[in-house]
């Protein structure tokens, strides 16, 4: 590119046009609707092996009986329950058998008439004169060697006793199932029952999607540095399915307006809606929203809604088809997705509205927002013994695992800067009920706890996890959170681990060792081969030598500070949140040296220079040790093969002395 292009391109980036009208959410979701006719896209009929989750077109009449005749529910004989009046073991009434034996299928032909009794099967049909089934258990076979045979009844039938009859589960005529049913394996069994083997279904509204972008890489590709893997394109599909519609995907395109224009064209033709994602903001870069804007029927209604996440949502409606480009951030984009895509599509699958449910719960922590949009944010929730705690998970609209691990969310409302902690909040639940998980782990991150926990879930312990660092974890602990505090830090005074922070009602379970040390890109002579704590001094003394450091709170932070002695390197600034933030920014050479455990620096071949053996513990509120799945976790830090795993990935197990 030549220097005027490169100018021209800056220029045009700077220039961006800010987004014309930014509108609350609901004022949104109302234009968008009055564009869009949400009857449902039509039906089709399929076989009862394709039913399964469709939505039916019309109601379903019986056009049979079922039973469709008396049916007997046990083997035994069929009788008038007049000749048994009296019956008992010590005085059996005698009944003559009938000459025919009624197995399932088979028509009767004889009439029971007094004083006899026909042998029938369960399932069989109840022959003419008969009112009652007695049990064979209950008879005897009275053994004459000539003439007919004769049966004992030793209990009285009352009558009707074991007969299902014509029609007593579903009449002909009778309405089995209504249109708007989902159909399940129950639904499709009442189908079959009544002789039903197609049924007509809503077409499903098919659904394009496009994702958008120069950066954007299929899955299972290889990931050049600075590209993310498609992950909206995979989602919104799966999302699209779980509503009743059927998703067409069609690949990534990149940041060209052509390709774009095909793509959309593409898109509305063969489809009854289409949704991209990306590229929605009116930068130089962001095509789509222009190449939607060539629509005016009325084409876009919606470019901008005061919301985060979300904010550059552009809703559009062409040819009454919608026309939706979600904002590239994958909280963002499902986000935007659920509240206002969903439930077109699910209206157009002719399923009715989600049912959405609110509960209360109380925010541990503080929690901040930006003024002028209203924010929602995602929690996840644990249960205390006042009710239930959302605690939010602060990652950020770029984050993909936000919306999976989040069990709702609260929305703060557009004029307020921050919800302080201990406030009762009002948490919109995402599509399920909150299942408390047996064991809820709060506290700093590590591999090595990722595997216990894992092997745990795997012996049918539930498990939840959050990771707050090792003093929001132990907060955690004693306001009654969370049954593990997985924390490992040390007591800037003494040089311990975890022990002087108990307070009263704590108890410390060993976990295990972590060996902290300093990372660097093999081959830097400023730390190959030498101390850690000399090299972190002469580090902090050379201007050109970058840091990456943790943030306050991990113990990490604390070791780090310890051994600077109040020496501010280049970069101490720069707050990574986890050991493996350090580990990348080292390694993509962000920064040249940081703080972290030996395991991480392994897994990206990273330089390692031992600093500091710590402790990695889990504190435990001392009315929660006798908890089922806090015993099993404990046990299962105890075990050999425990210790074997541990010590493979660089960690040194409690029972091993320390
Ligand atoms: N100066 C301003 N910058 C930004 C503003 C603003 O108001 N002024 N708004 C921010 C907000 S809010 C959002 S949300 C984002 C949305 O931007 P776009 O919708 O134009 O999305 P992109 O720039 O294309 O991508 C953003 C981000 O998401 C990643 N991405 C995109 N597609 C995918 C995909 N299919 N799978 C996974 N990840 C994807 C992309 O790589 C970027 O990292 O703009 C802010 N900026
Ligand atoms: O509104 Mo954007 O969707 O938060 O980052």
């Amino acid at each position: 590119m030549s220097e005027n292009d490169l100018r021209g391109k800056l220029r045009a980036a700077a220039r961006q046009e800010q987004f014309l009208e930014v509108v609350g959410r609901d004022e949104a979701a109302a234009r968008f609707h009055r564009h869009l006719t949400l009857a449902s896209v039509g039906s089709e009929t399929v076989g009862l092996a394709a039913a399964l989750n469709r939505v039916l077109a019309h109601d379903v009449m019986a056009g049979v009986d079922v039973p469709g005749f008396d049916r007997s529910g046990v083997d035994g004989f069929a009788v008038r329950a007049a000749d048994t009046v009296g019956a008992s073991e010590e005085r059996p009434r005698v009944l003559t058998l009938n000459d025919e034996t009624l197995t399932p299928g088979r028509a009767p032909v004889m009439t029971v008439e007094p004083g006899t009794a026909t042998l029938i099967a369960t399932g069989g049909m109840v022959p003419r004169g008969a009112d009652a089934v007695v049990m064979v258990e209950h008879t005897d076979v009275i053994d004459e060697p000539e003439g007919a045979v004769r049966v004992e009844f030793h209990r009285a039938a009352s009558a009707g006793q074991f007969i299902a009859y014509a029609a007593s589960d579903i009449a002909r005529g009778e309405t089995v199932l209504r249109a708007g049913q989902v159909l399940t394996s129950r639904e499709i069994g009442v189908l079959a029952a009544v002789g039903i083997a197609e049924v007509e279904v809503r077409r499903r509204p098919r659904v394009a999607i496009l994702s958008t972008g120069d950066e954007i890489v299929a899955p299972g590709e290889a990931l050049p540095a600075g590209k993310v893997y498609d992950s909206n394109g995979a989602i919104v599909a799966a999302a699209v399915a779980e509503l009743g519609g059927e998703p067409v995907p069609l690949g990534i395109r990149p940041d060209d307006e052509a390709a774009l224009r095909d793509a959309v064209d593409q898109g509305m033709a063969a489809c009854d809606m289409m949704i991209l994602s990306g590229g929605t903001s009116k930068g130089a870069g962001d095509l789509c929203y222009r190449v939607i804007s060539r629509f005016d029927d009325p084409g876009i209604v919606v470019h901008g809604v005061a919301l985060k996440p979300g904010k550059p949502l552009c809703l559009a409606v062409t040819g009454g088809k919608p026309l939706v480009v979600l904002p590239g951030f994958p909280t963002s984009a499902i986000f935007t997705f659920h509240e206002f895509v969903a439930p077109v599509i699910r209206a157009l699958a002719g399923l009715p509205p989600e049912r959405k449910e609110t509960i209360p719960a109380v925010l541990p922590i503080r929690l901040t927002s930006e003024r002028g949009r209203t924010e929602y944010s995602m929690v996840s929730l644990v249960r205390t013994d006042d009710g239930l705690a959302a605690y939010p998970l602060a990652k950020g609209s770029g984050a993909v695992t936000a919306f999976s691990h989040a069990d709702g969310f609260v929305a703060i409302p557009q004029h307020e800067e921050a919800v302080e902690a201990g406030t009762p909040v009002s948490v919109q639940l995402i599509g399920r009920n909150v299942e408390p998980a047996d064991l809820v782990v709060i506290g700093s991150h590590c591999v090595g706890l990722d595997h216990l926990l894992g092997r745990l879930q795997r012996r049918g312990v539930t498990v939840k996890v959050l990771n707050v660092g090792s003093m929001g974890g132990l907060t955690a602990a004693r306001r009654g959170e969370c049954d593990l505090a997985a924390v490992h830090l040390m007591d800037p005074a003494t040089g311990h681990y975890n022990e002087p922070f108990l307070t009263e009602g704590m108890t410390l379970v060993p976990g295990y060792g972590r060996l902290q040390g300093v990372l660097f890109r093999p081959g830097d002579t400023r730390f190959e081969g030498r101390d850690a704590a000399e090299a972190m001094t002469a580090a902090a003394l050379d201007r050109d030598c970058l840091m990456i450091n943790r943030n306050p709170g991990s113990g990490t932070r604390i070791l780090t500070d310890r051994v600077l002695t109040g020496a501010r390197p280049t970069g101490y600034q720069a707050q990574a949140k986890s050991h493996n933030a350090i580990a990348v920014a080292v390694a993509q050479g962000r920064a040249d040296w940081g703080v972290a455990i030996s395991t991480v620096a392994a897994d990206y071949q990273l330089g390692f220079l031992p600093l500091q053996p710590e402790h990695y513990d889990f504190v435990v509120p001392a009315s929660r040790l006798d908890r089922l799945a806090v015993r099993a976790f404990i046990d299962l830090l105890a075990e050999p093969e425990t210790a074997r795993w541990l010590e493979a990935r660089g960690f040194k197990p409690a029972s091993s002395p320390r």
